[in-house]
């Protein structure tokens, strides 16, 4: 480098010299400064300085474009605005309302709905929540492991650019963009939670943990389906949310009870701790109340008159067998919902004989895929 700086002084010097010794030419005025540039190689400088230039210019707007993207999204939904308001009021998600909401977003970042995981989202519950999801225009990922769910009960949203489905076990960390999570993710039944005890409990605790974490990490909403089962077999009948329950700690259905209770006491430390939010289902969810609602319908009925209706419903001909119940199965169990109807303005609107009928056409449907499940949307009311 030195050596060619040198060298370039030194031609310069006669050059200039043969220029003094002859008249002034008025078109060396343009010629000249090309010849220069040309031959001292300053456009390979000029060039290489609009390169720079540019580079530092884009890298500082895409710095920019960058700070909208996390800044703005979520104050555009005018849901998720009221929501801001409410969440600062008790601290949490303060972040988002302190940007800048006024700032300009490219049209083609623009989202109009939410970002929504669903995890469990192949299930009952959970594939009847995504139709309501998508159909109010939020965009959403369900993750699931089917063990129980099935692809074919969100296979209808294959194709919608709002729609995502990922194969995932929720016992392993997973990093999404979202605003809201809703943690489904369990074996429900007890065939199903008792197949693998320890995956149950595991699945309960290690899931709902990386879950929480990662709504934590986005600042997302969080929302725990619980169970009833969290209350065991009830010494207070029905049972309010404040109830601890009877729970055995130790026999074949603690991987799901005291899993769930483990989840939910997760759920409220991170609360507590960290500012994530917890709420009920979607009205929950849209909500300002913290802590657990029973969701369910109090309406009581005997497992023998549960059996009539079913024998009605699917067949007349079915027998109905009596047989020794299963260990720690709960003798009486009946949800007060009045903190939900209180809250929420939420009660069940349909009664077992006309829910039982919706409920056996949504199943054809999925399995036989025979007829419609009309009113299929209200199942989601029987968590
Ligand atoms: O480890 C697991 C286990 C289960 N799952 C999924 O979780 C979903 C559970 O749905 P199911 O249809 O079996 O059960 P439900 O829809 O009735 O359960 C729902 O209500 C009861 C709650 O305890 C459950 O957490 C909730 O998912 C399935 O799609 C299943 O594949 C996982 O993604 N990971």
């Amino acid at each position: 480098m030195g050596s060619e700086l040198i060298y370039r002084g030194h031609e310069a010097q006669p050059t200039l010299d043969a220029y003094s010794s002859k008249p002034p030419k008025p078109w060396l005025a343009v010629t000249r400064p090309i010849r220069y540039v040309l031959r001292e190689k300053r456009l390979v400088f000029v060039l290489v300085g609009i390169a720079i230039a540019t580079l530092v210019f884009s890298l500082l707007s895409a710095h920019h474009g960058n700070n909208n993207h996390y800044q703005i999204p979520d104050l555009r939904d005018s849901r998720f605005l009221s929501e801001s308001t409410q969440l600062t009021h008790r601290g949490i998600h303060s972040g988002f309302v302190s940007f800048h909401p006024g700032g300009k977003m490219p049209l083609g970042l623009k989202r109009k709905g939410l970002r929504i995981v669903v995890t469990g989202g192949a299930g009952f519950v959970g594939s009847h929540l995504v139709d309501r999801l998508i159909a109010r225009g939020d965009s959403v990922i369900v993750v699931d492991n089917f063990f129980t769910g099935r692809k074919e009960n969100v296979m209808h949203h294959f194709g919608n650019p709002n729609f995502e489905l990922i194969r995932h076990d929720v016992v392993e960390p997973l990093l999404l963009e979202v605003d809201q999570i809703y943690h489904l993710a369990c074996p429900a039944s007890p065939v199903h939670y008792k197949f693998n005890p320890v995956k149950t409990i595991k699945t309960n605790v290690v899931g709902t943990l990386n879950m929480l974490g990662l709504a934590k990490r986005v600042g997302a909403r969080f929302l725990l389906t619980s169970t009833s089962e969290v209350y065991g077999d009830p010494l207070q009948h029905p049972q309010v949310e404040t109830y601890w329950g009877n729970v055995n700690p130790i026999g074949v259905r603690s991987c799901y009870d005291e899993g769930k209770r483990t989840a939910e006491t997760l759920t409220m430390d991170y609360h507590r701790g960290a500012n994530v939010e917890v709420e009920g289902l979607m009205r929950l969810m849209e909500g300002e109340h913290v802590g657990p609602f029973n969701l369910g319908n109090p309406g009581e009925f005997t497992m023998l008159e549960l059996a009539q209706v079913v024998q009605e419903t699917i067949d007349p001909n079915a027998k109905i067998e009596f047989r020794p119940n299963t260990e720690d199965d709960p003798h009486k169990r009946k949800p007060d919902i009045t903190k939900a109807k209180d809250l929420l303005g939420w009660e069940p609107k349909v009664p077992l004989r006309k829910g039982l009928p919706l409920m056996v056409s949504d199943f054809r449907q999925r399995i036989f895929g025979d007829h419609k499940a009309e009113g299929a949307s209200t199942a989601t009311s029987l968590v």
